[in-house]
């Protein structure tokens, strides 16, 4: 990591949910020079006392840096190139982390040839395990490439994607956390309803969640063959997925991550 972290310099412009996620991640792998832009003077100065960062405005936060995160709402990215076009340096690479947003649209606002990179993040990279779909944009060389994936890399898993397929990852890995957190709403309403008290109920969910979350990835059986296991015939967990499907549990996941690309590529204007 020295090599990647000696002499990198990043700014970080919109100090939200995804920009403290990503700036967290690049304190612990040791980058030392972020800066963060961000509108709300309180919330910048609640990020330079959490993470030991400067806070300026974007035109000095990119001037002398060689990696630039975009990390505001695709509706506000516009804005955002524009108040950085003339202060981003010519050999920096900027990523872009907003859903739906092409490299080619941002490209267009920045000076002919900056290296622009589309990633697509998820919040599980502040705590070092996040899952990032990269794409290239047109002028980025490989040198360039290289370095978002090292450094992405020390939060996550990285992929490397064709562009085309990045609603899909934003769709699977970026929204991703949120099913989770929503089955697990309703493991831990479900466990109260069936008696439990709501720390136990939640205390068996998280540990379930972890513990099949770490089977599943350490496993070279599928998630079908991993489900039968727990599932004995006529059992308790036939129970339950025989009304999941009753219901329409399974269709309507997959409904959501099909609705989910489709507003990506809505967010593309
Ligand atoms: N949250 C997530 O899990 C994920 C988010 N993303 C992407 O990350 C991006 C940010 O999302 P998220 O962090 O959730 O959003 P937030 O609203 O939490 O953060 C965006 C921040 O950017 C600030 N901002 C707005 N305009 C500018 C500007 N011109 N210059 C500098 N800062 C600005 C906002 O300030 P103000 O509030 O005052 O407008 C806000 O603090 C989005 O494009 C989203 O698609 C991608 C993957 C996952
Ligand atoms: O909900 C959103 O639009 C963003 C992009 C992926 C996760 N959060």
């Amino acid at each position: 990591m020295s090599t990647l972290t000696s002499g990198l310099r990043v700014a970080v412009i919109g100090g939200g949910v995804m920009g403290e996620t990503l700036i967290a991640a690049l304190r612990s792998a040791g980058v030392e020079y972020v800066t963060v832009s961000e509108p709300r003077a309180e919330r910048a100065a609640e990020l330079t006392e959490r993470h030991g960062i400067e806070s300026a405005d974007s035109p000095q936060a990119v001037a002398g840096a060689n990696v630039v995160i975009l990390a505001v709402k695709p509706h506000h990215i516009a804005d955002a190139v524009q108040q950085i076009a003339d202060d981003v340096r010519s050999d920096a690479v900027v990523v872009s982390v907003a859903a739906g947003i092409t490299t080619a649209s941002i490209e267009s606002g920045l000076h002919d040839g900056v290296a622009v990179v589309r990633a697509m993040p998820n919040t599980p990279a502040v705590i070092g395990q996040g899952m990032f779909g990269v794409s290239p944009g047109s002028s980025v060389s490989a040198e360039q490439l290289g370095l978002v994936v090292e450094l992405l890399s020390t939060a996550g898993k990285v992929v490397v994607v064709d562009e085309s397929q990045q609603d899909a990852v934003t769709a699977v890995s970026g929204s991703g956390p949120a099913y989770l957190f929503y089955l697990a709403e309703a493991m831990i309403d479900g466990g109260v309803a069936a008696g439990l008290d709501a720390q136990t109920a939640r205390e068996l969910t998280q540990q379930t969640l972890v513990g099949a979350a770490a089977l599943l990835a350490g496993s070279e059986e599928s998630p079908e063959e991993l489900r039968r296991q727990v599932t004995s015939p006529n059992g308790t967990t036939y129970a339950a997925t025989t009304t999941f499907d009753e219901k329409g549990a399974g269709a309507a996941l997959r409904a959501g991550v099909a609705a989910a690309a489709a507003r990506a590529r809505e967010l593309a204007g």
